[in-house]
């Protein structure tokens, strides 16, 4: 049994190419040049003091194992991947760029300037960058030393490159590229400016949010729950701290080393369903009614089911706070793990702290063990919409998971759950965050005119040098072109 805490035992050094305060890799190698390893391991310590102050993830092994299957490089070059939701992505355009000029048509460590060091996990530090010829994009690279890990945190590494490279939703990372260099991983996924939600918690009086805040995190992880649990992903590691905030103030999971994959035999369920509740808002796209069937009040409605009912695995792996009473026991936990740690989740966004903390992790575990099912406090917060969060919260912290909410429906039963009633599932990604002190809430299509005023700019000074190269004439040019083009420019942005 082995206990692995978050704090810095990946000891890689980068050393790099400095040019005012920019990190490069070098031009010509894509390797150990660039990344060198040594044992020491203060380096970047003050960056990532967020890692020592979060809970930490624990992993007690119980002889059970994840899957290890290189999903992204066949060899140890990298492979570029092209996601159809976001193939109109900005990010995309800059590595399609890089890439359509490299000799070999793919993405290289060279091609690549580290701007700044963002933190250090289980598993290796992760570096702000960005394409050397294309400043439009900023990216994460996750940098694992493989040689510095055991076999057990490689495996960890397989799952989360595997899962990355299935995944394609907005909530969560896209994998632009997997870079395999000599003893050296590296993944280049979004980069999250926000922080993480725990900072954000941190930040707020008595650590916790409003309803209107909780409600609108809560559903989103909700959703990139629904997404993860739909390819068969329990996740296992659900915290604020693993919800990274984008730049437009909505969320993006991260840390998928700690999840295990299982089958998941999509299904519709039928359901009675009273007229008088609104359905056309509910249970997402994936709803529809059957009106052959309506009878007075009541309607049946098929509801799209997509959960792994029978993962089983027996490792003890999340964080102490979070787990579920069957994790603790380690006779084995499905899918289930995931809906209580959202009910955690939801009592640490409304109440600044979890409900099953004591003084130690020990004592948390064992509050855990022995808990009868939750009962909030309810003198604590009283205010509109506190009755359904609370009762929320008392579904998923069942002890039962045959019992608990979304644990045999799926998310669309939490969903459903009165706690988000009003909320549009299909529209979620297009709602605007709520107001909350410290989170960034910049409109991604500002940063996306930006990219592509600038994409304009080099498209005609490309087309300008042809026609130089083609005689056109150069003054009948320049005062055409270029006036049509800020004419251009001009009369997009003003709308
Ligand atoms: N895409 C990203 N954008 C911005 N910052 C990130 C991103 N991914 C990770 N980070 C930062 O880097 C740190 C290390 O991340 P990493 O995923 O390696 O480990 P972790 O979150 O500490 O979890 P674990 O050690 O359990 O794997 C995080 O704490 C986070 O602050």
């Amino acid at each position: 049994m082995s206990l692995i805490t978050n704090n810095t035992n990946t000891n890689l050094t980068p050393s790099f190419t400095m040019d005012e305060n920019t990190f490069f890799f070098p031009p010509d190698s894509d390797l150990d040049l660039s990344f060198t390893s040594t044992t020491t391991d203060r380096t970047f310590a003050s960056s990532s003091a967020r890692t020592s102050l979060a809970r930490s993830s624990l992993t007690l092994s119980f002889n059970d194992r994840l899957s290890t299957a290189s999903a992204t490089a066949a060899d140890s070059s990298t492979a570029v991947i092209r996601r159809p939701h976001r193939s109109s992505d900005p990010h995309w355009s800059a590595i399609k760029a890089a890439t359509t000029l490299s000799s070999d048509g793919r993405l290289h460590l060279r091609h690549l300037k580290l701007l700044r060091h963002l933190g250090t996990g289980n598993l290796g530090r992760v570096f702000l960058c960005r394409l050397r010829d294309y400043d439009g994009a900023n990216f994460a690279l996750k940098v694992v030393d493989k040689d510095l890990l055991s076999a057990k945190k490689l495996s960890h590494v397989e799952t989360e490159a595997e899962i990355l490279h299935s995944l394609d939703h907005p909530f969560l990372p896209t994998l632009y590229a997997r870079i395999d260099v000599s003893h050296y991983t590296c993944l280049l996924i979004d980069y999250c400016p926000g922080g993480d939600l725990h900072s954000l918690l941190c930040k707020q009086p008595a650590n916790r949010l409003s309803i209107q805040a909780a409600r609108f995190f809560a559903a989103e992880v909700l959703v990139a729950l629904e997404y993860l649990h739909a390819l068969g992903i329990v996740y296992r590691d659900l915290k604020p701290e693993n919800i990274l905030l984008r730049e437009d103030g909505h969320v993006m999971l991260s840390d998928f080393d700690l999840c295990f994959k299982a089958d998941v035999a999509p299904k519709f369920e039928y359901r009675a369903h009273l007229r008088k509740v609104k359905s056309k808002s509910k249970g997402s796209c994936f709803c529809y009614e059957s009106r052959s069937s309506s009878k007075g009040k009541e309607r049946v409605v098929a509801e799209f089911v997509a959960e792994p009912i029978t993962a089983f695995s027996r490792s003890c792996v999340g964080t102490h706070e979070y787990l579920a009473p069957e994790l603790v026991s380690g006779n084995g936990h499905g899918n289930g793990v995931d809906w209580w740690a959202f009910g955690v989740f939801v009592y640490e966004l409304l109440y600044g702290t979890t409900p099953f903390k004591g003084c130690n992790k020990e004592s948390t575990l064992r509050n855990i063990a022995s808990s009868k099912g939750m009962r909030c406090h309810v003198a604590e917060r009283e205010e509109a919409g506190m009755g359904e969060a609370r009762d929320l919260i008392e579904k998923l912290l069942v002890k039962d998971p045959m019992r608990r909410l979304g644990c045999v429906r799926g998310a669309s039963e939490v969903k459903r759950h009165p706690f988000f009633d009003g909320i549009k599932w299909p529209l979620i990604r297009i709602y605007k965050p709520p107001e909350v002190r410290g989170l960034m809430r910049k409109s991604s299509r500002s940063h996306i005119s930006h990219v592509t005023n600038k994409r304009r700019r080099w498209w005609w000074k490309g087309l300008e040098y042809v026609m130089r190269k083609k005689g056109a004439k150069s003054s009948l040019f320049s005062n055409y072109s270029n006036s049509n083009y800020y004419q251009y420019v001009n009369s997009h942005k003003v709308k």
